[in-house]
């Protein structure tokens, strides 16, 4: 990670500090001689929320379905709570809340009836399961889409039912894939309120190309580009690279390098 400038890692005093929650240790996903991602390292502390940022193809969904244990890293080490996603992935996935790019909705099913079998999927008790499901369709304000067919809600529903799911185990580490992906303004305002609210008491990793978001969201960014590392630090010190625009510093991290060699 070559371009991470030396006082980002002392921009973020607070984060060793931190019990280390997801864990990217030199992942690489090889398809052939492609790289998807190559040696990406970093860590999210305890009650982070850090924003995973590049553009389209950089690498951001392939690295977090290692993170999850959902795909095997060609190289490296993936890693939820302490526990590495390769050799003990059950006792991670019980920490862990994923909501992948286009979540597992089952369209033809109701909200209640999709919570209901995923409920019953993970072995929760009768008791224990109208609890669960009542907390998880409160945080994500989906009380008045319970019983309408999932097929028929706004694409903004559709993503807070899919982040009900991820939340029913009440896992304290979530891993959000570009979660307002395709929303309308309104849309992603609901979305932002409910990560918000999620933020106060669990650890997140938020995958976005979209610098607003980032601003909206995060105190610290992670930003890959054609499936390498750029920068680890604070969304301030990413503002500082770009002369004050988070734009003009976004554009040098992921275009720049490629412009670079037409234009000597
Ligand atoms: N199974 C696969 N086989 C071959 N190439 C793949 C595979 N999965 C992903 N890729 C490639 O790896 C690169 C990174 O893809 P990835 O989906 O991780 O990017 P991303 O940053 O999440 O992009 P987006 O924002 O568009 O979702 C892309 O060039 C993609 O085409």
């Amino acid at each position: 990670m070559t371009e991470t400038p030396a006082e980002q890692a002392s921009s973020e005093p607070t984060t060793a500090a931190k019990r280390p929650m997801i864990e990217a240790i030199g992942l690489s996903k090889f398809y052939g001689p492609f790289a998807a991602s190559r040696d990406i390292t970093f860590s999210v502390g305890e009650g982070e929320l850090v924003a995973f940022l590049g553009p389209n193809g950089a690498g951001k969904s392939t690295t977090m379905k290692m993170l999850t244990g959902y795909i095997a890293p060609s190289e490296g080490v993936a890693k939820i709570a302490g526990h590495n996603m390769m050799e003990d992935r059950i006792a991670g996935s019980r920490r862990l809340g994923y909501l992948p790019e286009s979540g597992p909705l089952y369209y033809e099913m109701t909200p209640m009836a999709m919570l209901s079998f995923f409920a019953d999927a993970r072995g929760l008790s009768s008791a224990i399961k109208k609890d669960r499901i009542d907390k998880v369709v409160d945080i994500c304000d989906l009380s008045t889409v319970m019983y309408k067919p999932i097929s028929k809600l706004s694409k903004g529903f559709k993503q807070r039912v899919g982040m009900s799911q991820a939340l029913l185990h009440e896992p304290d580490v979530l891993i959000l894939d570009e979660p307002t992906a395709g929303l309308d303004p309104n849309q992603i305002r609901g979305v932002r309120k409910t990560m918000r609210r999620l933020s106060e008491t669990k650890t997140i990793l938020l995958s976005t190309h979209i610098l607003q978001e980032v601003e909206a969201m995060a105190d610290r960014v992670v930003l890959i580009n054609e499936g390498r590392m750029r920068y680890d630090g604070s969304v301030e010190g990413l503002r500082q690279r770009g002369d004050g625009d988070l734009d003009d510093a976004f554009h040098s991290l992921t275009l720049g390098e490629a412009m670079e060699p037409s234009e000597t």
